[in-house]
């Protein structure tokens, strides 16, 4: 049994008169450990996939059975302790709190969960060892993004979810940031799922899940998987 198992998964948004489906009859698996892209264009209902995933919202009809358990059949109540336990959510535009410095960003995130990582030490994880007492407004596009990123990883999930994690980062900080989520995956085991329309990105994911109109149109597994390093687009 794979760790994540999605299975006929439809989500439809009433807007008046008018039915958006957002995702159509959507399965596929994800393996303990693994880094997952999930590609597609905008609107391809990548976005909805990960708010699914990540118990942000719930889907239609199907089941999203994480580590056993159908998420899908989750009271309110369920899905807020599996958000503050279980998931780590990075977003594009970071969502810092800009009054509290790095560290207490972190410290937040850590304050709210059992099992919470040392804030300070994942900080030096990230290379901020030097910036903990500064505001976000001080720091760099790449810096919060990497505090974004040590304060879902201090949470120590079980899952790292990554909406366009690089999308407002230019090429080489996008570059670290990606270099960060696949130590996270590769050294710290954990599961990792970005969400990106650059097929370039998705070289890095052991498995990349096509996403178009809706539709899951393919999935290709990587037994190889490129380097951050040696990525480029
Ligand atoms: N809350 C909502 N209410 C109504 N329609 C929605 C809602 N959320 C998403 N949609 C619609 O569902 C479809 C899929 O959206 P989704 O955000 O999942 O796509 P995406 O692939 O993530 O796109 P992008 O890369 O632009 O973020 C779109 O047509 C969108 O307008």
């Amino acid at each position: 049994m794979a760790y994540i198992e999605v299975r006929n998964e439809f989500k439809t948004y009433q807007m008046g008169e008018t039915e958006i489906v957002a995702n159509r009859d959507v399965s596929f698996d994800i393996e303990a450990g693994s880094l997952t892209v999930i590609l597609g264009p905008s609107g391809a209902g990548k976005s909805t996939i990960l708010n699914i995933l990540g118990g942000m919202d719930s889907p239609t009809s199907g089941q999203i059975v994480i580590d056993g358990t159908d998420i899908a059949t989750f009271n309110a109540r369920q899905l807020t302790r599996f958000r503050r336990d279980d998931i780590g959510f990075v977003f594009q535009f970071y969502n810092l709190i800009p009054n509290l410095s790095t560290r207490e960003n972190v410290e937040l995130a850590t304050s709210i969960v059992k099992d919470g990582l040392d804030p300070v030490k994942v900080l030096d994880e990230v290379g901020l060892s030097e910036r903990l007492d500064n505001f976000p407004s001080q720091l760099s596009g790449g810096e919060q993004q990497r505090v974004a990123i040590a304060r879902a990883l201090a949470k120590n999930p079980k899952l790292l979810l990554c909406d366009e994690p690089t999308g407002a980062l230019d090429y080489e900080t996008g570059k670290q940031v990606l270099q960060l989520l696949s130590d996270a995956s590769r050294t710290f085991h954990k599961t990792v799922v970005i969400i990106t329309h650059n097929s370039e990105i998705a070289k890095m994911a052991d498995r990349v899940i096509h996403i178009n109109d809706a539709k899951v149109r393919d999935v290709e597994n990587h037994s190889n998987p490129t380097p951050v390093s040696e990525i480029v687009w």
